[in-house]
């Protein structure tokens, strides 16, 4: 996990690298056009900014020296060690300088030693009442004359025209380490993302000379397409792009990069999703999961990738909802487009017709046809097409020829939906049922809910006494409890944490083999945890006697699930029916006679457990926990406690499972003759 984890840090500095990279190749070549304007529209006095920056490097770095020598001599010549202070932000373009808050300080060269050089420059002197006072920096610029500075070949102030250039180098930088009056290092802006150099190119495109009429931004400008551009020639030399995939190739070792498999699954778990809970596909394509706006919208590209895989999987129902929303976001989004609408055409005309609309199947290869008349499938298509709704119109005349009726008019071959009466929930199948009882569609009938209750449970145990079990009643017959506050957040926390290095794909057994295998029915991951491993889990194993009145000494290990987005268990038992005969066989423990579900998170959107045949749903809430008896008090399977975890719509659910053998409870919960339940009033849970 930590190996994971580190690559996946490192994985994205690299990619954030890259990014900066792009961002400032893509500004510099931006940039780059703008010179290209400047020199063939500036002024002289442009030009002179520009001329100026080449001498001003070579006189930065002479001053750099100076400054650095004397620093050494103030050092050698004072036996106290030059006081320094780190000055601090100079506002002397507010609003500049707050859109430049992200910006990353560099060192760059220093400036003059000798002339402490006027913090603010040429045409934005009368800004000087913005400058910070608070700070010694500040005080030293307020001290220093305005100069304006148009043009560094002119002496100002008496000053060498030398000093002219490096106040815009001092003027544009944040950070300053003085010594005294002089500065020795001053930290300087360096927008290291596209936005801030998209922000100036704009502004420097709406009026170029203008923006060049700043000696700063004539500065950055220069400075951009020399110091900065070398650095970016030196990225590019490097070969950023070859550097970058190697570095994923090597992460691939460790890292499992998802797959096609995993691509599709993806896909599929969508769909699930998008049928389970009735979900628009718009709305899904816009991020919005039943009325919740979660992330931004999908692309036509997205919705058509989308289609593609549905369509790969032969299901077409999905292939044309996907499609028709990649045409329609594809409208929306019209020149930046990654799809192309004879493309989309093709996938929704062949599956509308495998869905049975031949009809609207021809009229949208035509419209593809239009698109590329020489479109060689859809050409072939046509003809196929209008041969079967020949054979439809034909079939139907013969029959009417048959029937005497002439003169009806013709049934249209295109596919037609038949309007259904509503069916009941006892008509429903179980898909229906579950899928309904997922989205909390059905609701138990107030004959049922009014003989549920609510109650402190002791049974007579000291323990219990003290602190007596919140009990719940789901369902009675068979009986359904939910227990509140039996798990606690550090035993979850702890049980998360052990569980999590471990987990692997959940797995059912083949009831015929008896072997463990994973099933598109089951998608979580799952991890066991044993009692000696942590108190804590022995607390959590031990409280389930509490709970049922059962012994745990013939339980299976408590198995820790975690389900992600999509995430599910279709409906099963937790038991071993008869034909089951090697399931839990090598334990010899006999059969599942309870389970306890334990809720160790709450889900946000989806993710109950329910009932399918006797409709329950409940719905998972951190600390809580799920009992009931698989086996009715015969041994035989309880087949009304058949259950299945609703697919997760938005966040993640954990549960552990701990599931009780029959062996050790003879006379916990004595077997009877007849094939009944248990009183319910036993005393037990
Ligand atoms: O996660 C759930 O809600 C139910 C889990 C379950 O039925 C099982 O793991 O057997
Ligand atoms: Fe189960």
């Amino acid at each position: 996990m930590g190996i994971i984890s580190s690559l996946y840090t490192s994985g994205r500095r690299y990619t954030l690298r890259r990014c900066v990279i792009y961002s400032q190749i893509r500004a510099h070549v931006s940039f780059f056009e703008l010179l290209t304007r400047l020199l063939y529209s500036s002024s002289s006095e442009n030009a002179a900014g520009v001329n100026c920056e080449s001498k001003k490097q070579v006189d930065a770095q002479h001053s750099t020296q100076h400054v650095h020598d004397e620093a050494i001599q103030n050092r050698r010549s004072n036996s106290q060690p030059p006081s320094y202070a780190v000055g601090g932000i100079v506002r002397v373009w507010t609003e500049k300088n707050e859109s430049r808050a992200r910006h990353t300080y560099k060192p760059i060269s220093v400036c003059t030693p000798y002339h402490p050089p006027p913090l603010v420059a040429g045409a934005h002197a009368e800004r000087e009442t913005e400058i910070e006072r608070s700070s010694e920096l500040a005080n030293f610029a307020v001290r220093t004359p305005p100069s304006p500075c148009t043009a560094c070949t002119e002496p100002r102030h008496g000053q060498a025209s030398k000093h002219c250039c490096c106040r815009v180098y001092v003027s544009n930088c944040r950070l300053f380490v003085m010594s005294g009056k002089h500065i020795l290092f001053a930290f300087c802006p360096m927008p290291e993302n596209v936005e801030d150099y998209m922000r100036e190119h704009e502004e420097a495109s709406r009026n170029i000379q203008q923006y060049l009429s700043n000696p700063i931004n004539a500065y950055l400008l220069v400075k951009r397409l020399t110091t900065d551009w070398r650095r970016v020639e030196e990225l590019i030399t490097e070969d950023v792009g070859k550097a970058f995939v190697a570095n994923i190739t090597n992460s691939r070792s460790d890292l499992k990069f998802p797959t096609e498999e995993d691509l599709n699954g993806a896909a599929v778990a969508l769909m699930r999703l998008q049928d389970t809970y009735k979900l628009e596909t718009a709305q899904v394509a816009r991020g919005v999961l039943n009325g919740v706006q979660y992330s931004t919208g999908l692309s036509a590209g997205d919705c058509f990738e989308l289609g593609r895989q549905s369509y790969n999987n032969g299901d077409y129902y999905h292939t044309v909802l996907w499609m028709q929303e990649a045409m329609d976001r594809m409208q929306e989004e019209q020149n930046h487009t990654s799809v192309s609408k004879p493309d989309i055409l093709e996938y929704l005309a062949f599956s509308t017709y495998m869905q049975g609309n031949v009809v609207r199947a021809l009229s949208m290869t035509n419209e593809l046809l239009d698109i590329v008349p020489t479109h060689q499938r859809a050409l072939g298509n046509r003809a196929y097409y209008q041969e079967e709704i020949q054979k439809k119109t034909n079939e139907s005349r013969k029959k009417r020829g048959e029937d005497g009726s002439e003169d009806s008019v013709p049934p249209n071959p295109s596919f037609t939906v038949t309007e259904k009466r509503m069916k009941s929930v006892s008509e429903m199948t179980e898909r229906e049922r579950y899928e309904m009882l997922c989205r909390g569609d059905i609701k138990m009938p107030l004959s049922i809910q009014k003989e549920l209750r609510c109650r402190y449970v002791d049974r007579g145990i000291p323990y219990l006494k003290i602190g007596p079990l919140k009990e719940e009643e789901a369902y009675l017959e068979p009986r359904i409890v939910i227990y509140h506050d039996v798990i606690y957040d550090d035993e979850i926390e702890t049980i998360k944490r052990m569980a999590q290095p471990r987990f692997r794909r959940a797995t059912v057994q083949n009831y015929k083999t008896g072997e463990l295998e994973i099933a598109n029915y089951r998608i979580s991951k799952s991890a066991w945890l044993q009692e000696h491993e942590h108190h804590h889990i022995r607390a959590v194993s031990q409280r389930v006697e509490l709970m049922t009145s059962l012994s745990i000494d013939t339980a299976e290990e408590l198995q820790v699930v975690n389900y992600g987005i999509g995430g599910h268990y279709e409906p099963h038992f937790d038991f071993a029916r008869r034909e089951e005969k090697n399931a839990f066989k090598s334990l010899g423990t006999g059969n599942r006679i309870s389970t306890v579900l334990y809720y160790m998170s709450d889900v946000e959107q989806g993710g109950g457990t329910v009932f399918t045949r006797i409709n329950v749903s409940l719905w998972p809430k951190k600390g809580t926990a799920a009992v009931w008896h698989n086996l009715k008090p015969n041994g035989e399977g309880d087949y009304m406690t058949r259950h299945a975890a609703c697919p997760v719509l938005t966040g993640s659910k954990w549960v552990a499972n701990k599931w009780l053998h029959e062996r050790g409870q003879e006379f916990l919960r004595p077997c009877t003759l007849e094939n009944q339940s248990a009183d319910v009033d036993d005393g037990r849970y």
